[in-house]
């Protein structure tokens, strides 16, 4: 028999009085929800999501500046090649630095972490997030006056635009619209330096490329990108008085480098005793870069934020114009890839089996070779690492970090 309570329980809810109150006090209490929510997302959405007090002092440390008339910098992309040695450059000439990288899986995480742990130890902090984080971005720039934005983020890979274009677009496209904005409505605004690349040049014949040469047809997503994000800088220098100084990269190589490019692939196979591929344009012609070591690159940045000037906005509203650079940062000596296989064999005293390769398509550059007077004259810019050095150096620093495996082998 169930209990006696129940029914007059039940009853409550038949009664007509409550019925009708019912539906109003439902109403009233859904009104309510909704409109805590809406509050909530609004403010979440005007005030940026609060961060640990850790956080804070950690980033405020970071971009502390310990030198007269040092600069603060935020560099976005800091656990990557660039960004790493670009950041302690900066930070050991007494500058403020704060790191942001969203430490993404394309060439795997792990050297990232190791820099990011590298550069912790030398006192700059990466911030572990996302610069299409609009949010994220508006903490930061509460947190610290920036006077710099070092912009070297990006969706990098030639082939993999093939797989992933998405990437690209996000990755290089969208992030660059949201970290101008952001730079855009502070107040003072920052001077951002930012990474094009040399593959803007794309199908041009006309070699050295220079600065003044036409940058198409873009043979590439990749460089495509590269290519719309010069003309999205141009617009946000032209109608909010950001200084924006763009920076064409060509192929950048070093210690710390990047696992996807062909220099730190082919001493992978080369050590493990296996063959590389190596292509080739039509006609059997072999492909060339202007390679360029990672030192002579961090000069070349270091040197485009002292000189980049100021920009002249406030809140969003231009006052006057303000500086609008491109430089090519490359060697201005193209070496073709089947002599960058020489040059690592040589250092490593071993050869390799190469497997030619034509390329088939349009799929990527054939020949880079690059004019470099115009940052030579304004930033002072001078190469200064030749190939068999540079490589030396990379060899050396690729054999103390991975380990030899044929010293290995002999080991065990
Ligand atoms: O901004 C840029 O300008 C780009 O620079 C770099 O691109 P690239 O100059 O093409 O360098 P990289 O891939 O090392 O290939 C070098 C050469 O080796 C050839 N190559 C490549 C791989 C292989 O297995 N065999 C081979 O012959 C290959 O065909 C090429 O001829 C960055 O990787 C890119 O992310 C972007 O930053």
């Amino acid at each position: 028999m169930p209990p006696l309570e129940e029914p007059c329980k039940f009853q409550a809810f038949m009664n007509p009085t409550f019925r009708l109150r019912f539906p109003s006090t439902m109403m009233v209490f859904l009104w309510a929800l909704f409109l805590i929510s809406f509050m909530a997302s609004f403010l979440t959405f005007v005030h940026p999501a609060p961060r640990s007090t850790s956080w804070h002092k950690n980033v405020r440390s970071s971009a502390h500046i310990r030198r007269p008339n040092g600069i603060s910098v935020l560099v976005t992309g800091a656990a990557g090649f660039i960004g790493s040695h670009v950041s302690l450059a900066l930070k050991n000439r007494g500058d403020g630095v704060v790191g942001v990288d969203n430490f993404d899986n394309y060439y795997g995480r792990s050297l990232k972490q190791t820099r990011r742990d590298l550069l912790g130890l030398n006192g700059v902090y990466i911030v572990d997030g996302d610069i299409n984080d609009r949010r994220l971005l508006s903490v930061l720039f509460n947190t610290v006056e920036f006077t710099h934005v070092m912009h070297l983020a990006a969706q990098v890979g030639v082939q993999y635009a093939v797989e992933n274009p998405y990437a690209y677009v996000r990755g290089n496209i969208a992030s660059l619209v949201t970290l101008l904005e952001q730079c855009k409505s502070a107040d003072p605004q920052p001077a951002v330096v930012w990474a094009s690349s040399g593959s803007v040049y794309g199908a041009q014949n006309k070699v050295p490329f220079s600065e003044t040469d036409r940058v198409d047809p873009p043979t590439t997503l990749y460089a495509s990108t590269k290519k719309t994000g010069e003309e999205i800088t141009h617009t946000y220098n032209r109608l909010h008085g950001l200084s924006i100084t763009g920076l064409r990269f060509f192929t950048v190589y070093g210690p710390w480098g990047r696992p996807d490019m062909a220099y730190f692939s082919f001493i992978k196979n080369i050590l493990q005793g296996k063959p590389i591929t190596v292509y080739r344009a039509k006609n059997q012609v072999d492909l060339a870069r202007d390679f360029i070591y990672i030192d002579d690159i961090v000069k070349g940045c270091v040197a485009s934020l002292d000189t980049s000037g100021k920009s002249t906005g406030s809140g969003g509203l231009k006052n006057g114009s303000a500086p609008y650079r491109i430089f090519n940062l490359g060697n201005g000596s193209p070496v073709t890839v089947p002599a960058l296989v020489t040059i690592l064999e040589e250092n490593l005293k071993m050869k390799v089996t190469k497997d030619v390769v034509d390329m088939c398509g349009d799929g990527d550059d054939s020949f880079a070779y690059v004019n470099i007077s115009l940052a030579e004259r304004e930033l002072g810019y001078k190469p200064t690492t030749d190939l068999q050095t540079g490589l030396g150096e990379f060899v050396k620093w690729y054999l103390w970090y991975y380990g030899n495996p044929l010293v290995q082998n002999r080991s065990v």
